[in-house]
């Protein structure tokens, strides 16, 4: 079953339970944060919405790190306030932005503007400071093959998946979306550090295969633009 047809070099790890696997991602990104602290002033934590990432927000945020020094924001985010049961944000701050990571500095994707085009100058600003290629970059996946908000179905795709524009986050208007969204552009989320793909339930195995079947065709799959190697999938039941 594990044979997924993944690129050579991308590494997989397997579980039983949502939190065994949370719990495995906790300790590898830790480390991770903890090795960029030693050589560089600041470290960048990018972590994805939706709902499997809980367990694992439970698990870092209590991690021993020096999360003054950590700059966490979303990878995407719906537009809808903070309070909105949707809200990504919000999901950060109740779940990983806790305990010691209360210290971290958080970027919001979400500011002021009844659209993510009408807030992308605000959005712009807040990663002011972000340095690029990111440290640390935890991803979702959803079954029709997106990751952050990088949808299939996106007019705005084209400009989200250019890595010679010199955007870094872009709004997304997904048909297949209640909401309208904003996201990083794979300029911004290519070549991070550490990259894992974070994922829970057979379907989500089954796209993955589907995504490996034909890793060329990203406008189909936008996950595919992660499938290369040095990528760490995390999955688990
Ligand atoms: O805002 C979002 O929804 C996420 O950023 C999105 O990309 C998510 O990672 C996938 O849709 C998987 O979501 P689940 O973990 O809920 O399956």
């Amino acid at each position: 079953m594990h044979d997924l047809g993944l690129p050579e070099a991308v590494d997989t790890h397997f579980f039983d339970t949502p939190d065994d696997a949370a719990v495995a991602l906790a300790d590898a990104v830790a480390r991770h944060l903890s090795e960029r602290l030693l050589i560089a002033p600041r470290a960048s934590l990018v972590v994805s919405g939706g709902s499997t990432p809980l367990p694992f927000f439970e698990a870092l945020r209590e991690k021993p790190l020096d999360w003054a020094r950590i700059d966490v924001l979303l990878a995407d985010e719906r537009w809808v306030p903070e309070d909105d049961k949707d809200s990504n944000t919000r999901l950060v701050r109740e779940n990983l932005l806790q305990g010691p990571a209360s210290e971290a500095r958080y970027l919001s994707l979400k500011q002021p503007g009844d659209t993510p085009a009408e807030g992308l100058a605000a959005v712009e600003s807040a990663l002011n400071d972000l340095h690029l290629p990111l440290d640390v970059l935890i991803l979702g996946m959803g079954n029709d093959g997106h990751t952050a908000s990088l949808f299939p179905d996106a007019p705005e795709l084209d400009e989200a998946l250019d890595t010679d524009s010199a955007a870094i986050v872009v709004p997304m208007t997904p048909a297949s979306q209640p909401q309208k969204r904003i996201t990083l552009t794979l300029r911004a989320l290519n070549q991070a550090g550490f990259t894992a793909l974070h994922l829970k339930g057979d379907d989500k195995l089954k796209t993955l295969q589907t995504a490996c079947s034909d890793i060329g065709k990203v406008w189909d799959m936008p996950v595919r633009a992660f499938l290369k190697p040095g990528l760490q999938v995390y999955w688990s039941a």
